[in-house]
């Protein structure tokens, strides 16, 4: 079929493409392995194999109630008392789905912002350190250090350097938000997971948050959930879509936008949802 008949690949077109990462020459943070979520008898989500790439970010994109969200928070067992979550969750050769993970432990490397920002009512300075002393961290140098460092890496210490003993309550949302993911990344969290961090916010505050992770992926891994899809084309370097529980097509963020290989994805990325 020639490429001006308008109907181009239209007999090969898949029903599924997932891109077939190649780890010899791309590092993989964290991968999933047939992986399935049931709410009770329901199957949200099935058939889901994606390789995450180190240092790069990632957006599940799809309508509401596609499984995303489903999809994301599996990825650091936050579905564990709401679903039965089957499969594989691969991270440095541990399987995190296995029982016997210590939750509290794994969470320490992946950690997950969610879109209402959600600070503790306490100082912007004990918002970023509660956790780090929980973890027993005790050193006050230490913990002034981290408390710079995070703010500085979610480009809110600017803004809040005078004020750190200020309620965080007193905060904006946008700066609610950098402040919540300036907490995730206080931990020092290997892989870090955004549920619509920025779908509450102004378009001000959602740059602010975007230029954040395009900054954060230098040494973080991650896996961002957005509706927005100038947001997912902007930011993402990989791009999955998700549809009615199945990752439908998965692949380079540019090829997405561009060149789709399935029909569902064209229609989405175009806007024909019917
Ligand atoms: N706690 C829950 N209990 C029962 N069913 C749930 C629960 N959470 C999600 N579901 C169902 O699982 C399916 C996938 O939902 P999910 O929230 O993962 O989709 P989504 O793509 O993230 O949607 P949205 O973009 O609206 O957040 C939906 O049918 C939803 O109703």
């Amino acid at each position: 079929m020639s490429e001006n008949s308008g109907l181009v690949f239209d007999d090969v077109m898949p029903e599924r493409y997932i891109m077939n990462m190649d780890e010899s020459k791309h590092e993989v943070a964290l991968s999933t392995n047939d992986l399935k979520v049931y709410y009770g008898d329901n199957l949200a989500l099935q058939d889901a194999d994606l390789k995450f790439e180190r240092f790069k970010i990632t957006s599940l994109i799809g309508a509401s109630g596609s499984g995303k969200s489903t999809f994301l928070r599996s990825l650091n067992r936050m579905n564990d008392d709401v679903a039965t979550v089957k499969g594989n969750i691969m991270y440095r050769g541990i399987d995190i789905n296995s029982k016997a993970v210590d939750v509290y432990e794994m969470r320490k490397h992946i950690g997950m912002v969610f879109q209402r920002p959600n600070p503790f009512a306490k100082s912007i300075y004990e918002n970023i350190t509660f956790a780090l002393k929980q973890h027993g961290i005790k050193n006050k140098a230490v913990l002034a250090e981290r408390v710079e460092t995070s703010l500085k890496q979610a480009a809110l210490w600017d803004e809040v350097k005078d004020d750190l003993y200020k309620s965080a309550l007193e905060l904006s949302g946008g700066q609610q938000q950098r402040l919540v993911i300036a907490r995730a990344v206080a931990m020092q969290p290997d892989i870090l997971l955004l549920d619509e961090p920025a779908s509450a916010l102004d378009p001000i505050s959602t740059s602010k948050i975007e230029d954040t992770l395009l900054e954060l992926k230098d040494k973080y891994t991650i896996i961002i959930v957005t509706h927005n899809m100038q947001q997912a084309a902007r930011i993402s370097d990989y791009t999955a879509f998700f549809h009615l529980g199945q990752v439908i097509e998965y692949d380079q963020t540019r090829k997405i936008f561009t060149r789709p290989k399935v029909q569902r994805t064209i229609d989405y990325v175009n806007g024909n949802f019917g």
